[in-house]
This record gives structure tokens, sequence and C-alpha cells, in this order.
């Protein structure tokens, strides 16, 4: 009995080590080769990385299991690449067409249909799925854990490793369940929930460790703001997240572009099934989160921690690093969000440019129009999310209430394209990233869901109802 119970004791595992495991090629030194199910690959990350296989002769090991798309240096108007001015955007652009020409990879450009922000089309195409190893030359590739997967971001010279051998030696990390329990207040997301763990508990909290999110709240969470809770993993430090796959997740991937079908489907369900963390104490570190309270939240300074709820005034700045960012802010303690003067509102990015947000900040403005002070920019984040607009008529609800409705791409969320905030104003912004400068040369970005961000361009300001 006690033998029995000591193997079955042995073979627990956390939903992140299972999978891991199961692509381990061979060990050496606290490090393991990993297999690599999928390769993505965007124009500003992966130029080096094929100049480096070209140098030392290497050949792309797994054509099939790179897919490439344009994302970070396209413009987000109508007029495509001919109207790119910046000459590094153009040899970057024209790099990543001729590397996938030459090397024989799938290649979403400005014109295809499943063009997009990187982190969008993995899911969307049903190429990020459950159980698959997945990486990309970019920070919040953990995004794609949300489907149940080990994704995360590599560094050019990794990229390059990838292309060689379809393999990379990584150590493993340690595993948090962050356990979230509770109903979500209405119009309070997971940009709300991720924000808040931030602002608690750091931007570190998650150096060293792969997360998994869990619980009651993560059961009842669409795949749409599971990816959204994902995406900022990084934003705590964690180069992974990831949440066990459901009904919902099986429900998300069915009849997608690449997802297996018929039979083949069928069989990867029984698999699927396995991919669960078998006992919270399986987790190094555990943190618990009940949402019940939870309002929403909004950033007023420099990094995703510097973020209040929005019942709450600025905090004392007790520290140097607060200091600065509310110099650069030009943002005082005991202020409230209400007091941010937003002149533009930016809805779209990795984190928050999915269907869902377009469904969402297209509520809030239905029959309503942009306050006159304010410039409200929508960019879905990717082609099939922009149809999808199209197709419900959200783009006419956004249109109509004064907003520019864009082509997809990273846009507002760094200041790599045309699309760039002016100096010292202040933008509400749906994406991860608040540093100076984050949205254009002295720009002020604060962190918020569609759903606030939404409801500021309609109001002028932040609401605090
Ligand atoms: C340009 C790219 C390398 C970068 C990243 O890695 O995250 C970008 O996507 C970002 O969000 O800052
Ligand atoms: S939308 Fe922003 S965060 Fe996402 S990949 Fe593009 S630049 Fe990076």
């Amino acid at each position: 009995m006690l033998l029995t119970n000591l193997v079955e004791v042995k073979l627990l595992k956390t939903l992140f080590n299972k999978i891991w495991d199961e692509h381990v090629v061979v060990s050496k030194d606290e490090k393991d080769l990993l297999y690599i199910d999928l390769h993505l690959i965007h124009e500003v990350t992966s130029p080096q990385a094929f100049e480096g296989l070209r140098l030392k002769n290497r050949k792309l090991r797994r054509p099939d299991r790179t897919f490439a798309t344009m994302d970070h240096n396209t413009p987000t108007i109508k007029e495509h690449r001919k109207k790119i001015e910046d000459p590094l955007s153009v040899e970057q652009l024209d790099s990543l067409e001729k590397n996938c020409r030459d090397f024989g990879i799938e290649l979403y450009d400005m014109d295809s249909e499943y063009n997009g922000i990187v982190h969008m089309i993995g899911p969307e195409m049903g190429l990020s799925l459950p159980g698959k190893t997945i990486v990309c030359g970019d920070s919040h590739t953990a995004t794609h854990g949300a489907m149940g997967a080990i994704a995360f971001g590599i560094g050019t010279s990794e990229v390059e490793e990838v292309f060689a051998t379809q393999c990379l030696w990584q150590k493993r990390p340690k595993n948090m369940g962050i356990k979230i329990t509770g109903v979500l207040p209405e119009n309070v997301s997971a940009k709300d929930i991720i924000l808040h763990l931030i602002k608690e508990h750091s931007t570190s909290f998650g150096t060293g460790y792969a997360i998994e999110f869990y619980g009651e709240t993560i059961e009842n969470m669409e795949v749409e703001d599971r990816l959204t809770l994902c995406n900022m993993a990084i934003e705590a430090g964690a180069k992974f997240g990831i949440i066990r796959p459901d009904e919902k997740t099986v429900e998300y991937i069915k009849d997608r572009k690449y997802t297996p079908k018929g039979e083949e489907f069928e069989k990867y369900l029984k698999y699927v099934e396995t991919l669960k963390t078998d006992s919270e104490d399986l987790f190094d570190e555990i943190k618990i989160l009940d949402v019940t309270n939870l309002k929403p939240h909004v950033s007023f300074g420099t990094n995703p921690s510097m973020t209040v709820s929005i019942d709450e005034k600025f905090p004392e700045a007790n520290t140097e690093e607060l200091k600065k960012a509310y110099d650069y802010m030009e943002l005082k303690p005991g202020m409230t969000v209400e007091d941010i003067p937003i002149e533009v509102v930016f809805i779209g990015s990795c984190t928050n440019g999915r269907i869902q947000d377009m469904r969402i900040a297209a509520e809030v403005l239905k029959g309503k129009k942009v306050h006159e002070d304010i410039r409200c920019i929508v960019v879905p984040g990717s082609m099939l999310a922009k149809n999808q607009c199209e197709e419900e008529g959200l783009d006419k609800i956004f249109i109509d209430a004064g907003c520019e409705f864009r082509m997809p791409g990273c846009s507002y969320c760094l200041a790599m394209n045309e699309d760039r905030i002016a100096e010292k104003v202040h933008c509400a912004s749906t994406s991860n990233r608040n540093f100076e400068g984050r949205q254009g040369h002295l720009s002020r970005t604060h962190l918020m869901s569609p759903y606030m961000a939404a409801k500021c361009a309609v109001a002028g300001r932040v609401e605090i109802e």
C-alpha cells in the first residue's frame, strides 16, 4: 500500500511540468534541451537570426513549424507599405519577406487575411494549442500559455538556435500558483486582475517562476480574457503564464485553421484532458486573490505596479522611483484617476485588441460621442478581429462615435511605427507597458481595461463611477 502511494506521489505533476517533461530531449547541468513545437516570428527580432543562419551556412530545421507575421512596424492606415517612411521599418519588413521566401516559411504579410499581432494570430489560427511548446522573439509570448501551453519569449540568438535545431536549452522555472476566486463584478476584467496583482506584489514577484492561474474565476473566464491575463505575466517578472485547458479552450480551438480535425481532433482531446495540475501542493508558492470586491484599476506612474484601484488616491511619493514617476507624469500624490488630463484613448494591442475587447468597447460607445477633448483610436489586433468587427457592425459604432477605426498592428502600444503619442500627452491605453517614452518620446501612458478606456473616451476623463 505504502509503495503504491509512493509511486503515485512521484507521478503527480503540475500542468507546466507535465508539458515540460514531454518535451525534454536531453538534460545536462540543470538545463533541459526542449523540443519546440511552434516558432512564431516577426520582423523586429528575426533579421539577425536569419543572417546568423546564412553566415554559418545552417538550414532552417522545421519551416513547417515556423510562422511569420508583420506587426510592430506596420502602419495602421489603409494604405500599406508604400506609405512607410522610416527606413529601418522598411528594411525589417522587406527582410522578413525575403527571408520567409528564401527559407520556405509561411508569412502572413500586410495583405493577408490572417495578418496581425503575433500573439493574436497564434491562438486565432489554432496554431497555439494545449500541450505545445511555443516560442517567439518577443517578451509577451506568455500570452499563448492561456491555451494550456508552455510559451515564452526568447532573444535573437535563441531565435537562431530554434531556426537551426527546433530545440532550445532552458532551465526549468519554479511553479507558482495564483488562485483566483469569486465572481468578477460587472465591468471588471482580467486586465484589472493582473494590474491589481502587479500593484500588490511588484513587477518582479514572478521572476524565476512559471505562473499558473487557476480557481473558479479562471474557470468562468472566457479564453480571450485568459489571454489578457497571461499576456502580462512578463510584467510581473514571469517568463511563463499558463492556464489549464478546459471545455472553453476546446470550444475556442475547435474548427480553427490549424486545429486538428475529425478523428485526429477527438484523439487529441483525450490528451488535452490530461493537461492539469494534479495537486495544489505541487506549487512552490501559492498566492490567493478574491475578486469579489475588485474595482477597475488604472496606472498613474511609469511601471505597471504604479497603479491604483479607481477608488484610491495616488500614494505618497516615498521612493525615488515614485518621485521620478510623478515628475515625469506631472501628477501628484493624493490626486485620483479623474485628475489625469487624458487627451488620447488607445484601444488595441496584444493585451486587449481581441474581438471580445472590441465588443466591450463598442458596447460603451454605442450611440455616444467621443468627448471633444479626446482623440480615440481603435486598432483591432488582427485582420480576423478587424473583419469580425465589420461583420458585427462594430466598426460603424466606433466611427459614428467619432473614433478612428484602423488596420491591425502593434500601433500605439510602442513607438516603433507611425502611431505615436505626442510629448507630454496622457494616453488612456489598453496595452501592457507604461514606461517613459513607451508610446512616443515623453508620452504618458495610463494602463486600463477596454471598458475603462472606452468610458474615458466618452467622459473625457477616467470615470470613478
Ligand atoms: C519589439 C519586441 C522585441 C518587444 C518585446 O519583446 O516585447 C515588443 O513587442 C514590446 O512589447 O516591447
Ligand atoms: S502589441 Fe505591444 S506588447 Fe504586444 S507584441 Fe506588439 S509591441 Fe509588444
